[in-house]
């Protein structure tokens, strides 16, 4: 694999993943991966379908615990801390590392619920006032207050689906967390909205780490820092955005990136 060829010397590291295995009963999904990931960057996941981009993704929040058969090892750090140490609270990582799937999926509940279910469940707030104030930002944060506010006790499945998705990002703001996985954020939704979404995505960086998979090669360019481009489970390559796509130092993101296959 290439190096990373970003300025990350003096940046904070948020996580590290070391020779990073996953295995679906006997088989191989991600072959030993090692990837450091900086605070307040976005990475992009691209790649052929099937080549372990969800399956490496879920690793940083061990959402592979809740798959029958899946296997993790390797290691994973947040900030340091070993994110499999049998001390850490499994709930409490999950908010740390929020998690935003391909479909909008907000709770059958109210639009201000469906945020302040998050904060109650980890203890955020308890005044109602509380609540509210985590309501409206985490709904502001994620550029929805204006389209909800004269309705929020409506259902939030009541919504349309790029409104849908921005509520389910403002559900994983609420909690505070300091890393937010995307799994094809945008996949489900039109271009405007994806042209919302992808304009968050830019403002949320400046607050939150963000690791993303796309099967979109333009979006992976639009909104991502550095990418890193995956074939069998194996990560090819990881550099800085522009330069992957403009001059990328292997024949496979060469071959993947000009259309050859994929
Ligand atoms: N729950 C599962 N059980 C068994 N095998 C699985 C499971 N989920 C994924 N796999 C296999 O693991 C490999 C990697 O899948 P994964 O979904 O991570 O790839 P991907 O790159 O995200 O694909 P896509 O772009 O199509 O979403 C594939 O061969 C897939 O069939």
């Amino acid at each position: 694999m290439s190096t990373p060829q970003a300025n990350t010397a003096e940046r904070e590291l948020t996580l590290k993943a070391e020779n990073v295995k996953v295995f679906y009963g006997e088989t191989e999904a991600v072959k030993g991966i090692d990837m450091d990931v900086y605070k307040n960057e976005v990475v992009a996941f691209i790649g052929p379908s099937g080549c372990g981009k969800s399956t490496f993704l879920r690793c940083f929040n061990r959402m592979n615990d809740t798959i029958d058969g899946c296997r993790v090892t390797g290691k994973i750090a947040l900030d340091g801390k070993d994110i499999h140490d049998a001390s850490l609270d499994v709930v409490q990582l999950r908010a740390q590392v929020g998690m935003v799937f391909q479909k909008p999926n907000p709770f059958p509940k109210s639009i201000y619920e469906n945020i302040a279910y998050g904060p109650r469940l980890h203890g955020l707030a308890t005044r109602k006032a509380e609540l509210d104030h985590i309501v409206e930002s985490s709904l502001r944060r994620a550029g929805l207050w204006e389209e909800v506010k004269d309705r929020l006790d409506q259902p939030g499945t009541g919504l349309s689906g790029g409104q849908q998705q921005r509520l389910c990002i403002a559900r994983t703001i609420a909690v505070s967390p300091e890393v937010i996985l995307m799994d094809e954020p945008c996949s489900a939704l039109d271009p405007i909205a994806t042209y919302i979404v992808e304009e968050l995505i830019a403002e949320l960086k400046n607050n939150f780490t963000i690791v993303m998979v796309t099967h979109n090669m333009q979006q992976a360019a639009r909104v991502s820092d550095r990418t890193a481009f995956f074939h069998l489970g194996e990560l090819i390559e990881f550099a800085v955005t522009d330069d992957l796509f403009t001059n990328p130092q292997q024949k496979r993101t060469e071959d993947y990136i000009s259309g050859r296959y994929g």
